[in-house]
């Protein structure tokens, strides 16, 4: 495996700069290896594009920690089921890569790099196909929009309830959001921002970027409106909490990076007695805090939560002051903390790094790439 690992970087760093290039090959050759592919995506395919770069980063990097690749997969097979993949969908798709990497990549391949990406590729095919089958769940959820309240231009807090099925979540997971009225089959994935509930109502935190990018966020921001249906795939990721761990906890949450720590801090006020929780939670001006209310009130409820708000971005801020990854090291050491991070790939990346700093164990962290690391 780790030879594997290694091979796959290498032969990596041979690509990674014509990101654009190896998409467009992809796809030129799935389309044409299979036209009839070409309905599971989205008419524009400009974001598409990313993402499929992102998942490939994301399972050659897991390669090396063989637990974190297995249950990324497997979930990753769970939320695709939504697509209706089949086994020959994923065929064709490892012959798409290939021809794609070794175009791309050009004189720098070698066979050592092919069969590497053929055997990464077969292990990724199987753990999915494995994970989809493994889940008795529908392959996505229908869930009605019950609230959505703005927070400025940008951000909307919106409720929906997942119909007819239960939906299993843990708190600190994440879902695929589609909202079919405005934006057929474009899936993006959001964080679950409340604890597991028998009522099947799940909350998300939404910004859209300045400029119009972020299409699944602009249309949840701005046009969303409670009765809209919207479709939800499984459950994914590893940011949960140890049920097993009796170590005080340290959560960092950058603007809506909020949502997986509320989540999880809802979720310790039904079992928690002995942990001490703190909350740093950084947005760039005060009124961008738009979570803080509700966290000052289960402070005032609960004697074991801290919260510390960081603005980056005012001076004239009466609490902390600085992005919340600096923040976080003025309070340290956390090196006997179970630590959750949360936020833009930026800022999970100046988290970790400075959490790294302090000497905290990597596997005290958990953390979901949102966007590649
Ligand atoms: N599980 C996860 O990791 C989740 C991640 N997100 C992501 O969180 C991001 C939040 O975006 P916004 O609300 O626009 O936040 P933002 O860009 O306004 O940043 C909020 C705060 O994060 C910190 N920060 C931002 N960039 C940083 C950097 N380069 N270095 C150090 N600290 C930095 C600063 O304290 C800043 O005030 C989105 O990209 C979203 O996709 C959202 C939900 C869950």
């Amino acid at each position: 495996m780790e030879n594997v690992a290694r091979l796959l970087k290498e032969s990596w760093a041979l690509v990674e700069e014509h990101g654009e290039r190896l998409c467009g090959h992809f796809y030129a050759r799935l389309f044409l290896l299979d036209p009839e592919l070409r309905k599971l995506f989205p008419v524009q395919m400009s974001g598409q594009r990313d993402r499929l770069l992102e998942a490939i980063v994301t399972a050659a990097q897991t390669m090396d920690d063989p637990e974190t690749f297995d249950d990324y997969l497997r979930g990753l097979g769970r939320d695709h089921r939504k697509y209706h993949v089949t086994p020959e969908h994923y065929e064709t798709l490892g012959v798409a890569l290939l021809d794609g990497l070794r175009s791309v990549a050009g004189d720098g391949w070698n066979l050592e790099y092919d069969q590497a990406w053929r055997d990464a590729y077969a292990g990724i095919s199987e753990r999915m196909q494995a994970g989809a089958e493994a889940d008795g769940n529908p392959p996505f959820w229908h869930a009605e929009v019950l609230t959505h309240e703005r927070h400025g231009p940008d951000t909307a807090v919106l409720t929906v309830r997942a119909l007819q099925h239960p939906l299993p979540w843990q708190a600190g997971q994440y879902v695929s959001v589609e909202a079919p009225r405005y934006l057929p089959r474009t899936w993006r994935t959001y964080s679950v921002a409340n604890a597991p509930n028998e009522e099947n109502v799940l909350e998300f935190h939404v910004r859209t970027p300045d400029g119009g990018a972020g299409w699944v966020s602009g249309a949840l921001v701005r046009r969303t409106r409670p009765g809209d249906l919207l479709r939800l795939a499984a459950p994914m990721g590893s940011m949960t909490l140890d049920p097993d761990s009796t170590r005080d906890i340290l959560c960092v949450a950058g603007g809506v990076g909020l949502a997986p720590i509320k989540a999880l801090v809802e979720e310790l006020t039904r079992v928690n007695r002995t942990r001490w929780v703190h909350v740093f939670y950084g947005a760039r001006h005060p009124d961008e805090l738009y979570g803080l209310p509700g966290l000052e009130e289960l402070v005032a409820t609960h004697p074991w939560l801290s919260v510390t708000p960081a603005c980056s971005d005012d001076p004239d801020f009466a609490g902390e002051a600085g992005d919340v990854s600096e923040v976080v090291t003025r309070y340290g050491p956390w090196t006997a903390h179970d630590c959750y991070v949360s936020g833009s790939a930026a800022m999970v990346r100046a988290t970790l790094r400075a959490l790294a700093a302090d000497d905290v164990p990597p596997d005290h962290i958990r953390f979901d790439t949102f966007g590649a690391l």
